[in-house]
């Protein structure tokens, strides 16, 4: 009997859920046994200072100590929550098949329908600009929290809408309080949303052979064009910038957007090639929207 292997997960309803989802998927395709372990990590506990700390990057850096600490086998991380940046003790062994990867409205009614001055809770400023662009008229509201705590603010009346991804609510089983469902048109989504990074130690090549039953080729090309566009913008998580691409395996489409957090101004643009050129893509479609002032736009904080 094999040894199970060891899942590092954050303890969130969330991180849990989707953790299990890749154990599960794990298991029925090779046979291995995976157990989850649940692991408190800095951020978790200094919530308050999140932004301080440096955003959702904590949560990444403090699960890969515990994969260099060799504590855990692998992790799964949220693709959008990890920084452009690669470290190189760290193999992306998979990336998951997406799930829905747009942006969802939580509230009695759709953005249309909600009243002048309205107030609407979203802690992105990428999804604060691009509401804006739809309606200027609302009350855009700061929150953090997990997705339970702000669906809780619309519960109570604090906040009239949210606005957070399908997948995450999908995966905690809130999808029900949904009024829209943002089209990527309408409202770019995050690099990388919906779709979950598996991640082990780079010298493990056997583990990440075996973990690379879980990767979805046709996932990896689309989020590795729209990752790069924000790498070539020097942008985070916390910048204005959406982007999605999606294909056939063969060719790639992919559309990238940078909008002043005031909604005034914005930089958009679409190429299409080859999914095995997905890197190249990103890189000159970024190019293309800086020489457009994309730059500037984004504006020094947002970095
Ligand atoms: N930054 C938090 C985060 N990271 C991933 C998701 C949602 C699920 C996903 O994109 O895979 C969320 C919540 C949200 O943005 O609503």
């Amino acid at each position: 009997m094999t040894v199970p292997l060891r899942l590092g997960t954050r303890k969130s309803l969330m991180a849990t859920t989707q953790s299990q989802i890749v154990a599960d998927r794990l298991t029925a395709l090779t046979g291995r046994e995976v157990e989850l372990v649940g692991v408190t990590t800095f951020g978790d506990v200094s919530r308050a200072h999140l932004t301080q700390l440096g955003g959702t990057g904590v949560f990444v850096n403090d699960l890969r100590g515990r994969l260099l600490a060799g504590e855990v086998d692998f992790a799964v991380h949220s693709l959008k929550d990890l920084p452009t940046k690669p470290d190189e003790r760290i193999a992306m062994a998979a990336i998951t098949r997406r799930d829905d990867p747009r942006d969802a409205l939580v509230g009695p009614v759709k953005l249309h329908d909600l009243p002048a001055g309205a107030r609407v809770g979203t802690g992105s400023p990428r999804r604060v600009a691009q509401l804006r662009l739809l309606r200027p008229d609302l009350d855009y509201v700061p929150i953090r929290g997990n997705a339970d705590t702000r669906i809780g603010k619309v519960t109570s009346g604090e906040l009239d809408a949210i606005v957070l991804a399908a997948a995450g609510l999908v995966r905690i089983g809130r999808d029900g309080e949904i009024a829209q469902v943002f089209e990527v048109d309408e409202m770019l989504p995050a690099p990388g949303q919906g779709a979950l990074a598996v991640e082990c130690l780079a010298d493990r090549d056997d583990l990440i052979e075996l973990l690379r039953a879980v990767d979805d080729p046709p996932t990896r090309a689309a989020v590795d064009a729209e990752r790069s566009v924000l790498a070539a913008l020097e942008a985070g998580c916390a910048a204005p910038v959406g982007a999605f691409a999606s294909g056939d395996g063969h060719i790639l489409n992919l559309t990238a957007t940078v909008v002043a957090v005031d909604g005034a101004r914005s930089v958009r643009k679409s190429a299409s090639g080859p999914s095995t050129t997905a890197m190249e893509m990103g890189r000159e479609l970024a190019a293309a929207m800086i020489a457009e002032g994309a730059d500037t736009l984004m504006g020094e904080q947002a970095r």
